[in-house]
């Protein structure tokens, strides 16, 4: 079946409003919300095609927009690409230029909306911030929490919780501080055995995590050679739903996993060498944007890239950075590896 371009587009407002449109009953997915767009033209550019379905379905110039996630989804009937843009500014009142019902909602309330089943990525990377702050080791307590107060000014808006060389129980003791103080500030991500407990918090397997949980989910494994430390293996209930299922990621195999398992996020590294891990091969940029053009889900690049690399992680598809040292700023003192 020949795949059809789709340019569709999450469109957002100065409150961080998204819109969404209804499709009309009788329309391909009809009576479903989506995202705006339509067909690309064959003598368009992805750009222009963006301009131009705009114009026709909600009446608005798009002044301002940039790839934010590129899909391939084969329904029963029809296959199609669903290029999807962020659009961030544009002239005129966003209407129902062909009559069709459209709504701005908060990022959170898109859960709530029936899309097409090609849309679950694109509601996640609506969501989704661009950074993804990890956090580094700390010498103690007072320089983790200063350090999360600066993030939280700097505009960081999701925090993965690392602590290396702490057993389950000290890091569970240390989440549960650390979320009381600044549960409403970051979505959260967890690391652990089980999914936490805390509701909203997501969950970030390791790779080795990712593995072992894709062997018993797939495989049907009760995975025992896959090593004591993975609680998971042994507890069915562990996988209880989080907020949010995010992996680490290395290569095309765990990118799969996750994409298999139903990730709502991965991270990619390592995309440069960085001090801590110099013997590691990179990535690099070519690679990078094959392996983010093979999965469906939202990715963030992480190794040795800060805010500074965003134009070109957004270029190659991805959906922003995550970093540890680059995104927590000056005055944390101690080094720390890259995530597992
Ligand atoms: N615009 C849009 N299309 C989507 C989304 N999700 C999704 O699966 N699609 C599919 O992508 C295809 C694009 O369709 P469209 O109907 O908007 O195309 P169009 O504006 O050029 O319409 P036309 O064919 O009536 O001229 C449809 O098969 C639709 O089901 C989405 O969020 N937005
Ligand atoms: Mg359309």
């Amino acid at each position: 079946m020949r795949r059809i371009h789709v340019i569709a587009a999450v469109i957002r407002d100065a409150q961080n409003r998204i819109l969404i449109a209804k499709r009309p009953d009788h329309a391909h997915q009809g009576g479903l919300w989506e995202f705006p767009g339509g067909k690309v033209e064959e003598a368009e550019t992805r750009r222009d095609g963006l301009g131009r379905e705009l114009l026709e379905e909600l009446g608005i110039a798009v002044t301002e927009a940039r790839p934010l996630l590129d899909i391939r989804h084969d329904y029963p009937d029809k296959s199609v690409r669903l290029d999807v843009w962020l659009v961030t500014g544009f002239d005129g009142e966003a209407h129902g230029a062909e009559g069709q019902p459209v709504r701005w909602v908060a990022a959170a309330e898109l859960d709530e909306y029936a899309f097409p089943a090609a849309n679950a990525p694109i509601v996640r990377a609506a969501q989704l911030p661009e950074q993804y702050l990890i956090t580094p080791d700390v010498a103690d307590e007072a320089e983790l929490f200063s350090g999360l107060e600066r993030a939280r000014d700097a505009g960081i808006r999701m925090v993965q919780l690392r602590q290396t060389g702490l057993d389950d129980a000290a890091y569970q003791a240390l989440a549960q501080r650390v979320l009381e103080k600044f549960g409403g500030d970051f979505q959260w991500m967890l690391k652990g055995d089980t999914s936490p407990v805390w509701p909203g918090a997501g969950w970030h397997l390791t790779s080795r995590q990712l593995r072992a949980m894709w062997t018993r989910q797939t495989q049907g494994q009760p995975g025992a050679t896959i090593g004591s430390g993975a609680g998971l293996l042994q507890d069915e209930d562990s996988f209880s739903s989080p907020a949010l299922l995010a992996a680490s990621c290395h290569n095309a195999e765990e990118l799969k996993m996750a994409a298999d398992l139903g990730a709502d996020f991965v991270t990619l590294s390592p995309i440069n060498s960085t001090a801590s891990h110099p013997d590691v091969q990179p990535l690099g940029w070519e690679r990078v944007r094959e392996l983010i053009d093979s999965v469906n889900m939202p990715v963030y690049l992480l190794g040795g890239l800060s805010a500074n690399e965003l134009p070109e992680a957004f270029e190659a598809g991805a959906q922003g950075v995550a970093g540890i040292r680059q995104l927590w700023g000056r005055s944390s003192s101690i080094s720390s590896n890259v995530a597992s």
